[in-house]
């Protein structure tokens, strides 16, 4: 495997990236002449590829304190996430731009409920319980504002024989604006 930092950069690259592809005011002209040149860059890359983006498996995951969700994934927001007991806790410290914005100067619903979905089956695969989301019951209890520092939090709540029940939340400097009941299901692969 290739040098972290040498990934992380490029991931950081890319991030900033997909901001300026968002927000340029530029010329057709500049516009052509850009998605030229990322073509070479992606041929660049393609030289050598992975079947899959890289991340730690699932059973080698179940008791890390600590896990990079979507580090090397410019496309969604990268989380460190942090187990404790029946607890779990990321954080955004920076928030979200405007490439996640619902309403205006809002985040958008559908990316709470990735950040809050992902961590609650995290939580419940650190321990050990491998599983898929069945349902989720979302409440948007106030406006999530972008640039904001971002929380999210997950408690383990009950564990049946193939049944998990994992409370989430989304807390919005320091605020609760999304609340969260997943029912998660245990499967065996
Ligand atoms: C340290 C960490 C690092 C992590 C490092 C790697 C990442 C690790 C992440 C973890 C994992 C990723 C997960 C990502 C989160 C998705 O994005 S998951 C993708 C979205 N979800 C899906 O695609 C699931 C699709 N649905 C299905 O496959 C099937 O419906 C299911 C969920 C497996 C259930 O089907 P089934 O096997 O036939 O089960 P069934 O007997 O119907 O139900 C089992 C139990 O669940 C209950 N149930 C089923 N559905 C529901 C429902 N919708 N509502 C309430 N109860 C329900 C049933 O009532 C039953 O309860 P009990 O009778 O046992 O009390």
């Amino acid at each position: 495997m290739e040098n972290d930092d040498a990934r992380a950069r490029l991931v950081e690259a890319g991030r900033a990236l997909v901001d300026a592809i968002g927000r340029t005011g530029v010329d057709d002209a500049a516009l052509t002449e850009a998605a030229d040149r990322l073509r070479s860059v992606e041929a660049l890359l393609r030289a050598i590829e992975h079947e899959r983006v890289p991340r730690i498996t699932y059973d080698d995951a179940v008791g890390m304190e600590a896990y990079s969700w979507q580090r090397w994934n410019v496309v969604l927001p990268h989380l460190e996430m942090r187990f404790d007991g029946i607890k779990g806790s990321a954080e955004l410290p920076e928030g979200l731009n405007e490439l996640y914005e619902g309403p205006t100067g809002l985040l958008h619903g559908g990316i709470s409920v990735v950040l809050i979905d992902a961590l609650v089956t995290s939580l419940a695969q650190f321990h050990g319980l491998r599983n898929v989301t069945a349902g989720l019951t979302i409440n948007f209890r106030k406006p999530t504002l972008l640039h904001t520092p971002l929380t999210v939090e997950a408690v383990l709540e009950e564990v049946h024989d193939r049944k998990v029940i994992v409370s989430g939340s989304l807390v919005s400097d320091g605020k609760t604006t999304v609340e969260a009941t997943a029912v998660l299901v245990r499967v065996e692969r």
